[in-house]
């Protein structure tokens, strides 16, 4: 669906990008972490082809950015960081204006504007003038109008930035259900936890250079060092750790206030022994099961001295065409 291949980008001496290579799949939520200036909307304006690389190659639904550049717009919508809405219009109004210009004409314009205020739940604002929406209200508004013409990649420049806590999850929720639509989705964000319960894949970019490329299950398990287990049992935990003690997996055990933390040797992989030995020794279990990964803190490990080390000074003029 969308691949890129030695995708690079140059300012002068800079590198903006450098080496992206990207392969996603229909129906694929890939998440585009990044602190900022590491290439993330540069990497997208190219893919929407609205900036050309320096070299490298990038394809939406094998079009090629250099010779298919129209096909490519038709199929992606690119929602920016940073976007105007007119000051003197109505936000059903401002929907009509985009989806004129996508030539969607008639009874179908309509249809069509009413449908994307539904998804993004603005109907309640279609005669509000479009310039007195707050800001998480204004980013749906954006994901309505890069809706308008029904594209099959959507690129989406952190659109959860400058939110509060409930507009953030009403635009999660958003990108659930632009998932379930089977839309294939790069957003971009400088937080991983943002993400994670939304995307299947993630990138992670510093300086120009994509650090990490994986599913979620394997970023997750990459930062992963031990397992630690939350067990309790219906009498004595104390009485219980002290079984689970003897075992050569494990390797230390603390106690909370109502149930003990086990954490397992780094070489542990099966500990399904662990429930059986405490049966054995007569204890009812009421509590056994993996401690989630903390995503701030995979995010931090994963993240490490990223984005601290001075990078070259990009200079502040654009040498090189840009089109579109
Ligand atoms: N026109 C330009 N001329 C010179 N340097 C540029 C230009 N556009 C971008 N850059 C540089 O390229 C690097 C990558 O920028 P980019 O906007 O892609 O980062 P980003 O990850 O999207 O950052 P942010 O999260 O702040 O939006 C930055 O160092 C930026 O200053």
């Amino acid at each position: 669906m969308i691949k890129t291949v030695d995708l690079t980008k140059k300012y002068g001496d800079f590198f903006a990008i450098k080496g992206i290579e990207l392969d996603l799949d229909q129906g694929d939520v890939f998440g585009f972490i990044g602190p900022n200036g590491a290439g993330k909307t540069t990497t997208m304006r190219i893919i929407a082809t609205l900036l050309n690389p320096t070299w490298g190659e990038a394809y939406v639904c094998g079009n090629s950015i250099y010779t298919k550049p129209k096909e490519i717009r038709r199929l992606v919508g690119y929602m920016p960081d940073f976007f105007g809405v007119y000051d003197d219009m109505k936000v059903i109004e401002y929907l009509e204006f985009f989806a004129a210009a996508y030539r969607i004409n008639g009874k179908e314009r309509a249809r069509v504007c009413n449908e994307m205020l539904e998804l993004v739940d603005l109907e309640f604002k279609r005669n509000a003038f479009a310039n007195t929406l707050s800001r998480g209200q204004t980013q749906r508004l954006g994901l309505a109008r890069v809706m308008l013409h029904n594209p099959q990649v959507l690129l989406l420049d952190e659109p959860a930035s400058g939110l509060d806590p409930r507009a953030r999850i009403q635009m999660r929720n958003l990108l659930k259900r632009l998932r379930d639509m089977g839309k294939t989705i790069v957003v971009s964000s400088h937080i991983l936890p943002e993400l994670a319960d939304v995307c299947n894949k993630i990138g992670i970019i510093d300086r120009g250079v994509l650090e990490v490329n994986a599913s979620v299950a394997e970023v997750m398990k990459q930062v992963k060092q031990k397992t630690t287990l939350l067990v309790s049992v219906s009498g004595d935990n104390d009485a219980a750790g002290k079984v689970l003690e003897e075992a050569d997996i494990v390797e230390s055990i603390e106690s909370r206030v109502d149930h003990l933390l086990v954490t397992l040797k780094k070489e542990a992989e099966d500990y399904s022994d662990l429930p059986t030995m405490l049966v054995q020794a007569e204890h009812k279990i009421t509590m056994f099961r993996e401690e989630e990964i903390n995503l701030e803190s995979a995010f931090m490990a994963l993240t490490k001295g990223m984005g601290q080390q001075a990078a070259t000074k990009p200079p502040t003029t654009e040498p090189s065409k840009e089109e579109g």
